[in-house]
């Protein structure tokens, strides 16, 4: 395994590895926000329940005009009017049932009722401002499919069904293992010459938590092969998936990898992909095992592109995507390279449109530019871009939440 995998081959392997989903839980809908549906969900109201106003106004036949229409009785929303008597016209407000008989609903704005007569004013056609029963979703229609990742708007959805509860599937265990002995957790104190805090165990917590996932905090490991095998047999025994950061390239303190080799099987090594070559994937006793590279901006952009749909894939989602869109270039690349590579941007409007503007500093150990961006530019293996042409953007919003 010496030559670089690219992203796509990468992920259609890890993808098409990916067994049955976790077993499934029932959850109160108000809890279920990113769960994954575990079955369809079908309809079984109409929704709209029944005809309705879309307009505070005057329900009437659309025949009855030109009137006066004597206004025959008043229907709030939440109450049931009673048929429409030929020759008149109801009061009515948004959202209210509309009477048996009535085919158009006039806003108020257009007419003038005085000593209980309706005037219209201007022409009233069949069908005006009355909402449908069922034009949302017929009762036997399927609201939402199994797979799906409950966003805001599906709680919405399902509510207006009549779903009160959900089966989901429950969330992965994901255990997050950072290595390396000059790492100190912030809050136990001061660092000594040649540390530093650890800050790939926050950025992983985050990203974890942020898809709805459990995260199982597995520590620090130190420098060590034995320990670094203990920490790794003990994760896999208790999460659905192990991610490391750190410890995945070539240096003898690098033992994340071999370890992984000895104990299980490494599927996968190198990517062509910038930050983050040496990205390590397989398995530890059955369970996947993900070796993010230890360099902060590494560990955050091999998560989004790898780690993420992967993630996802397992969890139960049935279309796992990762969606970018066009900008206008606001830098120039040098040579082309052989890798992927992923450029730290603030997308701001411009006279040109969307333009990606790119931070200064792209080592892959600033976190500021990753924190300070809110995207990533693209530029695919072997091009060039120049200022001015169009650039794909990942938005970092859509990644990490
Ligand atoms: N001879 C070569 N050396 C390196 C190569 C190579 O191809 N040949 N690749 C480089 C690339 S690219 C990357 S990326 C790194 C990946 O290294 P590792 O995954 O082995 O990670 P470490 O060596 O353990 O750490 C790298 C870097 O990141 C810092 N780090 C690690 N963990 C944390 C943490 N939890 N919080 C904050 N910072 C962390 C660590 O201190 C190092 O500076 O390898 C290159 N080397
Ligand atoms: O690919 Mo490494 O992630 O350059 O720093
Ligand atoms: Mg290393």
């Amino acid at each position: 395994m010496s030559g670089l995998t690219r992203l796509e081959d990468a992920l259609a392997q890890m993808l098409g590895s990916v067994k049955s989903p976790p077993g499934t839980a029932t959850r109160p809908l108000l809890d279920a926000l990113g769960a994954v549906l575990a079955e369809d969900v079908v309809a079984t109201v109409d929704v709209p329940p029944d005809d309705n106003s879309a307009m505070d106004g005057y329900a009437l036949r659309a025949a009855d005009l030109p009137g006066p229409l004597p206004v025959s009785q008043r229907i709030p929303a939440g109450q049931v009017g009673n048929p429409l008597k030929p020759g008149t016209a109801a009061r009515i407000f948004t959202g209210a049932a509309t009477p048996l008989g009535a085919d158009a609903v006039v806003m108020q704005e257009n007419c003038e009722e005085a000593d209980g007569l309706l005037t219209v004013n201007g022409g009233v056609d069949p069908g005006q401002n009355i909402r449908l029963r069922g034009q949302d979703i017929k009762a036997g229609e399927i609201a939402l499919r199994a797979g799906r990742r409950l966003r805001p708007q599906d709680m919405g959805l399902l509510a207006s069904v009549g779903v009160d509860c959900v089966t989901v599937y429950r969330p992965l265990r994901v255990a997050v293992l950072s290595t390396g002995d000059e790492l100190v957790e912030p809050g136990q104190g001061p660092l000594q010459a040649g540390q530093l805090y650890n800050s790939n165990r926050y950025t992983l917590a985050g990203l974890v938590g942020a898809l709805g996932m459990e995260w199982v905090d597995c520590g620090i490991i130190r420098d060590d092969a034995q320990a670094t095998a203990e920490a790794l047999q003990e994760a896999a025994a208790v999460a659905d998936c192990v991610i490391t950061s750190g410890g995945v390239s070539v240096g003898e303190e690098d033992h994340v990898k071999r370890q992984v080799e000895r104990l299980g099987q490494l599927d996968l090594w190198k990517l062509a992909v910038k930050p983050g070559k040496p990205l390590a994937f397989g398995r530890i006793a059955g369970t996947p095992f993900i070796g993010l590279p230890g360099n902060p901006t590494s560990v955050f952009v091999t998560f989004v592109l790898v780690a993420r749909p992967f993630l996802l894939k397992m969890q139960g989602v049935a279309e796992v995507s990762t969606p970018v869109l066009l900008a206008k270039s606001g830098f120039s690349t040098g040579r082309a390279g052989p890798r992927q590579d992923h450029i730290r941007v603030s997308l701001e409007q411009s006279e040109l449109g969307l333009t990606a503007r790119r931070f200064a500093n792209q080592s892959s150990g600033v976190l500021s530019s990753v924190s300070y961006s809110n995207a990533l530019a693209i530029v695919p293996p072997g091009r060039v871009i120049s200022e001015g042409d169009d650039v794909e953007v990942l938005l970092l919003d859509l990644l990490t939440g």
